[in-house]
């Protein structure tokens, strides 16, 4: 029997809210097989829900309202009593969350890197000029622009093997996707090179999840600390200050990342226009115990480098 179930209690039910995506089911179901090993006398299952977000693939979600589309309806359950906690990529989990709601736990972070698939070439820099790469993020796009003006960047929606597929249908010769899915899905061996973080910043919240719930729900806080990664937590929260304090939940070109070396969080961060044209940087490290002063400290750095402007001309 592990430690934390003798200090830690489950209700007797609890229904995790999920969406059907490949990537989400699997990330419900190890969070439930682990608090079914956790507390066995609990009966734990998963509401699978399609969200508007899954729904509406034929424009980018910038131009459609944003992250909160994939987590409104599972909110709605948990409102409703219908589900207990939701599990989230933390990447697609609003700045902001609404009212009544929070993170009862932040998971350890699989692998935060972008990586690089495809079925003819080995790496970006192999890729010939006029290449075709699929992606819809505004930050894997102008950083991409940055470094490989000669490559052609094409939005790429869908799941994660909605994608893959597209890619084998030969309309790209190349796509950008986060290690961590192809990784949890069992895809790892797409991945054809791994991009370093500063070739590709992560996204903030990349690779780790999120557990949210009722604010009301004390108890199931204290359930979930098992699961709770306190090293994680210290890195996404200030990735997650910094991109509130300079876009709220709008989709723009920013990256921002967190890890811990030597004990202390070592935070980069950027803001760049969509074609690459412009990319400022801002590097600092802070304590773990102050997350989210760090994550301010990073913005208000990129601020006085001019991110301000790129921000509003984005929102023109
Ligand atoms: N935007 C969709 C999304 N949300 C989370 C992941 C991957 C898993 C993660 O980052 O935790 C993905 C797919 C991708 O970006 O390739």
């Amino acid at each position: 029997m592990s430690q934390a179930s003798h200090t830690h209690t489950a209700p007797a039910k609890l229904v995790i809210a999920s969406r059907e995506s490949a990537l989400a089911m699997w990330q419900a179901e190890h969070i439930r097989d682990r608090l079914r090993a956790l507390y066995p006398e609990t009966e734990v299952s998963i509401l699978g829900m399609t969200t508007q977000g899954d729904r509406i693939l034929d424009v980018t979600l910038s131009k459609i309202g944003g992250k909160g589309l994939f987590v409104k309806e599972l909110e709605t359950a948990l409102e409703e009593g219908r589900a207990d906690i939701a599990v989230h990529s933390l990447k697609d989990v609003p700045m902001h969350l609404p009212d009544g709601f929070i993170l009862a736990c932040i998971g350890e972070r699989e692998d935060p890197r972008d990586a690089f698939v495809s079925n003819h070439h080995a790496n970006l820099e192999a890729l010939p000029a006029g290449s075709v790469v699929g992606t819809s993020s505004l930050r894997r796009e102008s950083q991409l622009r940055a470094r490989f003006p000669h490559l052609v960047i094409q939005p790429l929606r869908g799941n994660v093997q909605t994608r893959l597929r597209k890619l084998d249908e030969g309309q790209y010769a190349a796509i950008i996707l986060a290690a961590a899915g192809l990784k949890r899905l069992g895809l790892g061996d797409r991945i054809r090179a791994l991009i370093s973080s500063d070739e590709s910043l992560p996204a903030v919240g990349q690779g780790a999840l999120g557990i949210e719930c009722r604010a009301d729900r004390a108890d199931l806080v204290q359930a979930l600390a098992p699961l709770h990664h306190a090293d994680t937590a210290a890195c996404v929260l200030a990735e997650r200050a910094m991109s509130r304090r300079l876009a709220g939940s709008c989709q723009v070109p920013l990256g921002g990342f967190v890890e811990v070396v030597d004990g202390q969080l070592r935070m980069r961060g950027f803001v760049a226009t969509p074609d690459g044209s412009r990319v400022l940087r801002a590097e600092q490290a802070g304590s773990k115990d102050a997350p989210e002063a760090l994550g301010n400290a990073v913005a208000d750095a990129l601020l006085a480098q001019g991110a301000g402007e790129i921000l509003a001309a984005l929102n023109d």
